[in-house]
């Protein structure tokens, strides 16, 4: 049987929905990385599987692309929830989606559910849920050395872990440069996502991100929430704020109790029938 997925991408962060409920082959660390390779497989940023049903709330998988599963995405979620839409799965305006980072309140904003405005949890300061290693903190503005420079560095969890650091200029080639050293550094015990981030006023920051399991992205929602998180509580902004990214904006709000609300856009792309010998490549790994 031909394995078929659906293309959608969150400003430029792309992703392939895997419906366990339409495909038989069970995804593994293997399969992922091949499906999501950009010049060998379909390509894309990660792979969302499901819905993953149980009684109470449907859950969603994510996997970045190299394999690892990641317990949250900003992007994952909005995409998914446009996907469920568009599948039929849900006819309420508002539901609750279960990820391994916790549960996020979906609230479509539009008719056709591109739209969507997401709470996304509880942001989280403290060193061991992170995590970061060493004694129990908040990790604020601490000196962490990625390669062999020191960076003010200020740690989040949003379900996943982000490392933030404020910069004066923002570009890719600086968050890859620290982006590859600062995911397998030793403060990160299950490695890191990192944002250079630029404040540009108190409404907006501009964000680069270099992902955990997926290197230099085009946005990222999560990532996004960290850094307004970050601002926030570095008395750089208001908690509401506009964060730009090469792939686009996301507006996130920032409540009293640290809960996180995301506000974005998602587009449909393409419905993806794999070919016979990469399914059957795929079925071997
Ligand atoms: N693209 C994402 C984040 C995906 C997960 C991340 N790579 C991780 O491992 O935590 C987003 O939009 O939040």
């Amino acid at each position: 049987m031909k394995i078929q997925l659906e293309r959608y991408h969150g400003l430029g962060n792309d992703y392939l929905v895997y419906d366990p409920n339409k495909n038989e082959m069970p995804l593994n660390e293997q399969n992922v990385k091949a499906l999501c390779d950009r010049h060998t497989g379909a390509g894309a940023d990660g792979i969302l599987e499901g819905p993953l049903l149980d009684e109470k709330q449907m859950g969603v998988r994510i996997w970045n692309p190299d394999g690892s599963i990641a317990e949250k995405s900003g992007n994952g979620v909005r995409i998914f929830a446009k996907y469920l839409k568009d599948a039929e799965y849900v006819q309420k305006k508002q539901y609750l989606l279960r990820t391994d980072g916790g549960m996020v309140e979906i609230a479509y904003l539009n008719e056709v559910g591109s739209r969507l405005r997401i709470s996304m949890g509880i942001l989280c300061f403290n060193s061991s849920q992170i995590p970061v290693i060493g004694e129990p903190r908040e990790v604020i503005n601490e000196d962490m050395v990625f390669g062999n420079s020191l960076y003010p560095a200020t740690c989040v969890s949003i379900g996943n872990p982000h490392c933030v650091i404020p910069m004066k200029e923002i570009s890719k080639e600086l968050v890859c440069k620290i982006g590859t050293h600062s995911e397998y550094a030793r403060y990160f015990p299950e490695r890191v996502n990192t944002e250079i981030m630029k404040v540009i006023d108190r409404n907006n920051i501009a964000i680069e991100t270099y992902e955990r399991g997926a290197g230099y992205t085009m946005a990222n929602g999560t990532g996004a929430c960290a850094a307004a998180g970050v601002a926030y509580k570095l008395g750089l902004s208001g908690n509401k704020v506009i964060v730009h990214m090469p792939g686009g904006e996301l507006q996130i709000e920032i409540d009293e109790n640290w809960k996180a609300y995301m506000t974005g856009e998602v587009f449909y792309v393409a419905e993806i029938r794999l070919g016979n010998e990469f399914t059957e490549l795929l079925r071997t790994l």
